[in-house]
């Protein structure tokens, strides 16, 4: 289980959010909402330890949560940053090496098989760098689905998707409930939050 335990952040004097808390138990998923600007990348960044909170504290499984850990980084996937890409490496061997990092047992097989499930097969050996914004953020999806994941933090995870995209995604977070994956995304989708979460976090007004 997650926990987000009172954290407040300002900038400049100016508090973007104050003893905010949450629980994001396994098999579920909470959604962050609120408008452009309101702070739920910040606040989703405070929680993967990207971005320090001025006070409060994350809890993963009862221990203080440090992205250092290397046990924490196999517990949580996340997507909230444009993916960084090695501009010789393929669609494919991007998710081949990520799968490889996370000891995943035939990542050759899972890679072709989160292709498949993508729709990039056809840009598998293309470099990401030529694939279309939407093509990126599928590939994104890649990165945390051919990974072992307990925890997954998403940061609007319905942008540049077509519709049938969007579709798939409402139905891989649903999945990631069924398998016990505890689920934190922001978003402005409203039907996403409908469809998949079974908690809702505003953030501002
Ligand atoms: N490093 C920073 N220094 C100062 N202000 C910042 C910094 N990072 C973010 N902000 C400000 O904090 C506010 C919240 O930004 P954030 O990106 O968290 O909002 P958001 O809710 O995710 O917005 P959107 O819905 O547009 O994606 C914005 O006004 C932003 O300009």
């Amino acid at each position: 289980m997650l926990e987000v335990i009172d954290v407040c952040k300002s900038y400049g004097g100016e508090p973007l959010f104050e003893n905010v808390r949450l629980a994001v138990p396994a098999g579920s998923a909470v959604a962050v909402v609120g408008a452009n600007g309101c702070g739920k990348s910040t606040f989703l960044r405070g929680v993967l330890g990207i971005e320090a909170f001025d006070t409060g504290s994350v809890v993963l499984d009862g221990a203080e949560f440090d992205e250092r850990d290397p046990a924490v980084r196999a517990a949580v996937a996340a997507d909230v940053e444009e993916l960084p890409s090695f501009p010789d490496l393929s669609v494919r061997e991007h998710l081949e090496l990520m799968a490889h990092a996370h000891a995943v047992p035939e990542a050759a097989a899972v890679t072709e098989n989160v292709l498949r499930e993508l729709q990039l097969q056809s840009a598998a050996d293309r470099m990401p760098a030529t694939l279309s914004s939407g093509q990126r953020r599928r590939l994104a999806f890649g990165a945390w689905l051919v990974r072992p994941r307990r925890v997954l933090v998403l940061d609007e995870p319905e942008q540049r998707l077509d519709t049938d995209g969007r579709a798939w995604l409402a139905d891989a977070l649903l999945t990631e409930r069924r398998n016990g994956t505890a689920v934190l995304f922001a978003t402005h989708d409203r039907a996403l939050v409908d469809q998949v979460a079974d908690d809702v976090l505003r953030i501002g007004r």
